[in-house]
């Protein structure tokens, strides 16, 4: 039985583990009875890292997304010997540490011309005079009052400095000329980008002196989001911005020796009231909503532009602010139609008729974009009606890769892409074979968790689709270590009654050779039962497993029912202790407070969203860690890292498994790991519903893996990858024979034969479709895995 008293991972070794096995402290595993031979896990110190490859791979053959499933075929079927060697057909376990490539050292990397970059620092400032404070870039005095005294906001960033101002547009207002270009905002994740906008609006609108004017003045500014997350999280920033009547008490009574403030008096605006349209909310109460008027809108794009389209009374004539925020991520392929009828729309309905009475707010509608990742989609934007829009960026730490290029022109050109990455992020990476990588970051955890003061960690892991999430937040939080230890003692109780049963039924054995699974099946009906019970408790937002003892674990994902995936990001951002598992729908935007690291265990499928993921820690100025994996046959995404300036350290991948385990552990580090990988696939196999679950994830991951950009193809190329190696990742002992038959979306369905008659544009559409099914809020079945009846269906077929 396994020790109770160890103090360690719930896979640390039971040395004094009673059995009559002499060599019982290692792992039973068929083919590992003599210990790993490391000189198959090499680690090369030599650089030169071009020379490296796992798979033989036949440069620049370039296919479209339509030959995916034939790739898949023949890496599964037609070259099964090559692909799957170290995995059998049997029960026997393969080696970790048997046939894998070999790892060549890439090395840290930084940027020597990087500056230290400090948010708040506002003398570079390129505004008429020096801001200090809030009140210095002319927002109303209430609304300072207010962000200093309730939301404890004590001075402006650097990039809420250098944009306010000319959001406010004052200087122009008072000299009788008051047009609002359009403007682009590029800051660092965050750096406060969201009061940016926020502020100047809020502000603007408090401005304005004319009891006339109620909320049935309808909708005045739009702010358009990517996800619902991003949309709830802004929803709730305008409202803390709008509760004044304490501030307004406050101010009043307050002997300010402001001359300003006390000759001001001050008129609390009632009527500005903030909503959001998002979906996931019945549209008949959205409907009643935009009835009443909603004067300051966050929504998302499907459900904005469905009612522009259905709702009379959503009333849009006065618009004055349309801000994407995300804006790169609003312009891809996939929400580009959408916008562009939102666009069209808001212009069509939009009367200027009452200009005179709101003076104060700009003459036309003023087009705000927001992103970390925003400068070389510039260009782009002249397509969606800007005028003249003016570039305002921070001055990153970006220097180093464009030197001078800090002059008024580059930045209302903005071609560059440069990225702006907070100095006090401290960014890793380890390169970890496919056998590897789920020990190591079960390990990276655990490593984590220990280090962590009072052992309370906020961690977000990302993974690349629905399925992966679904498939690791089950296994670690079901995890259960009965499941997976087969002593000899019990092993021959739990033989006995089999027996007897079987030979009470007058049954036959058949599975002789199985020991280990007698006993592993003997629980899977028990853990079945386990899990139907959980799968009632509906309103539980996390999972608490042996695995990680103490710290809950969540997941978030597009597909996941409102509801639940609301009540998850409630509870993660209040959180001081969690894991959160989770595709890119929680990559962009959101301000979790107090995550500390993140993990991004599969690399993202656009390089923007790296430095977007990044972004979820060292918020505003505070310490943060991320660590990416990578496969050796990915290395070369070191060298797209290294040409933005980031600066990276190399950690290795025995190191980064050493440290989640015990000092004594750490001599048999190989040892451990096996025995980790073991167990994983041992309770996998008692649990024939988790199987099911990592057979749909190993699926949908190499679907996935095919949708990464064009520019990364031949780094992330699905021939690269080794299936039977990867199929350790999902603690599986082979690659499911059947990823082939996938659940494809309809239109491929008619452009079957590869989608030769496809425009090249169509075909980035289709691609783009499949990424968000993966990974976006419209992600409504990422379900590759066909499972047994498609499976039928394509027997017949043939
Ligand atoms: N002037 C300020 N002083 C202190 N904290 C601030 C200030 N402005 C904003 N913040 C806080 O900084 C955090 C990050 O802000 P925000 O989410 O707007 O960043 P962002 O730049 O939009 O990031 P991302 O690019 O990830 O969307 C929030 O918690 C916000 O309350």
């Amino acid at each position: 039985m396994t020790n109770k008293n160890e103090n360690s991972s719930p896979f640390s070794f039971n040395k004094n583990r009673n059995n009559n096995n002499n060599n019982n402290n290692k792992p039973k595993v068929n083919n590992l009875q003599n210990k790993p031979n490391n000189n198959n896990f090499n680690f090369n110190k030599n650089n030169n890292k071009n020379s490296f490859s796992v798979v033989p791979q036949k440069k620049n053959k370039t296919e479209s997304d339509f030959e995916i499933d034939k790739i898949i075929e023949e890496v599964t079927g037609g070259n099964k010997e090559k692909q799957g060697k170290g995995v059998t057909k049997t029960n026997v376990v393969s080696s970790l540490f048997t046939s894998n490539p070999e790892i060549q050292s890439y090395g840290s990397f930084e940027n020597k011309n990087r500056k230290k970059f400090d948010l708040f620092e506002t003398n570079n400032i390129d505004t008429e005079k020096v801001i200090k404070t809030f009140k210095d870039t002319g927002l109303d005095p209430l609304l300072c009052y207010h962000l200093k005294h309730k939301l404890s906001l004590e001075k402006p960033t650097n990039i809420q400095a250098k944009s306010i101002p000319y959001l406010l547009n004052q200087t122009k207002r008072e000299k009788g000329f008051a047009i609002d270009g359009d403007v682009i905002i590029q800051a660092q994740t965050g750096s406060g980008k969201t009061l940016t906008f926020l502020l100047p609006i809020i502000s603007r609108l408090l401005s304005i002196d004319d009891d006339r004017i109620d909320r049935s003045i309808g909708t005045l500014a739009i702010i358009l989001v990517p996800t619902r997350e991003l949309a709830k999280q802004i929803q709730q920033v305008m409202e803390s911005l709008v509760r004044l009547s304490g501030s307004i008490k406050n101010m009043e009574e307050e002997e300010d020796d402001d001359d300003d403030m006390n000759n001001r008096q001050i008129k609390y605006k009632h009527w500005i009231t903030p909503g959001i349209i998002a979906g996931g909310d019945k549209k008949k109460s959205e409907k009643a909503r935009l009835r009443k008027g909603v004067n300051i809108l966050v929504s998302t794009p499907g459900r904005l532009l469905d009612h522009l389209q259905n709702t009379n009374s959503f009333d849009v004539s006065q618009l004055r602010w349309l801000v994407l925020d995300e804006a790169d991520r609003l312009l891809e392929l996939g929400f580009e139609e959408t916008i562009k009828s939102i666009i069209q729309l808001i212009q069509e309905k939009a009367i200027y008729a009452s200009q005179e009475i709101i003076s104060v707010l700009p003459k036309r509608i003023q087009f705000i974009l927001c992103s970390a990742t925003i400068a070389e989609d510039v260009k782009k934007l002249a397509e969606y009606s800007l005028s003249n829009p003016k570039l305002i960026k921070d001055d990153s730490n970006e220097k180093g890769k464009n030197q001078g290029n800090n002059n008024e022109e580059d930045e209302d050109q903005g071609n560059t892409m440069t990225v702006s990455v907070p100095t006090q992020l401290k960014q890793s990476y380890v390169v970890t074979p496919a056998k590897l990588r789920l020990v190591t970051l079960v390990t990276k955890l655990q490593s984590i968790i220990a280090k962590s003061p009072n052992k309370k960690a906020k961690v977000i892991v990302f993974m690349s689709c629905s399925d992966t999430v679904e498939f690791h937040y089950r296994l670690f939080g079901e995890y259960n270590e009965k499941a997976t230890v087969l002593d000899d003692e019990i092993r021959a109780e739990e033989k006995k009654k089999q027996q007897q049963q079987k030979y009470n039924k007058g049954g036959k054995n058949n599975n002789s050779n199985n020991n280990n699974n007698n006993n592993i099946k003997q629980q899977q009906q028990d853990n079945s039962k386990d899990n139907e019970s959980s799968k009632k408790e509906k309103t539980q937002t996390f999972i608490i497993g042996e695995l990680f003892k103490n710290t809950p674990i969540y997941k978030l994902y597009g597909n996941l029912p409102q509801a639940e995936r609301t009540r998850i990001f409630m509870e993660y951002s209040k959180t001081d202790n969690g894991i959160l598992l989770c595709t890119d729908v929680a990559a962009r935007g959101l301000d979790l407070p107090d995550v500390n690291q993140i993990i991004q265990y599969d690399p993202p499928c656009d390089f923007k969203d790296y430095i977007h993921r990044i972004g979820r820690t060292a918020r505003i100025g505070r310490q943060g860690n991320a660590i990416l994996f990578l496969l050796p046959s990915e290395i070369e995404y070191l060298d797209i890292m290294k040409a933005q300036g980031l600066d990276v350290e190399e950690i290795r991948v025995e190191d980064s498994i050493k440290e989640g385990l015990l000092p004594r552990e750490q001599k048999d580090w190989d040892y451990v790991a096996t025995n980790i990988q073991m167990k994983l696939e041992r309770f996998i196999l008692s649990n024939s519903d988790l199987l099911l679950t990592a057979k749909k994830a190993f699926s949908s991951f190499v679907r996935a893996y095919a949708t990464h950009s064009s520019t990364e193809k031949h780094i992330f190329h699905i021939k690269k990858l080794h299936l039977g190696h990867l199929a350790k990742c999902f603690a599986l002992r082979e690659a499911p024979s059947n990823i082939k038959d996938v659940n494809k979306p309809s239109n491929d369905k008619s452009n079957g034969k590869g989608g030769k008659n496809m425009s090249s544009k169509a075909k980035e559409i289709m691609k783009q479709k499949r990424k968000l099914l993966n990974v976006s809020e419209f992600d409504t079945n990422t379900s590759v895995y066909s499972g047994p009846n498609t499976r039928k269906k394509r027997k017949t077929k043939k």
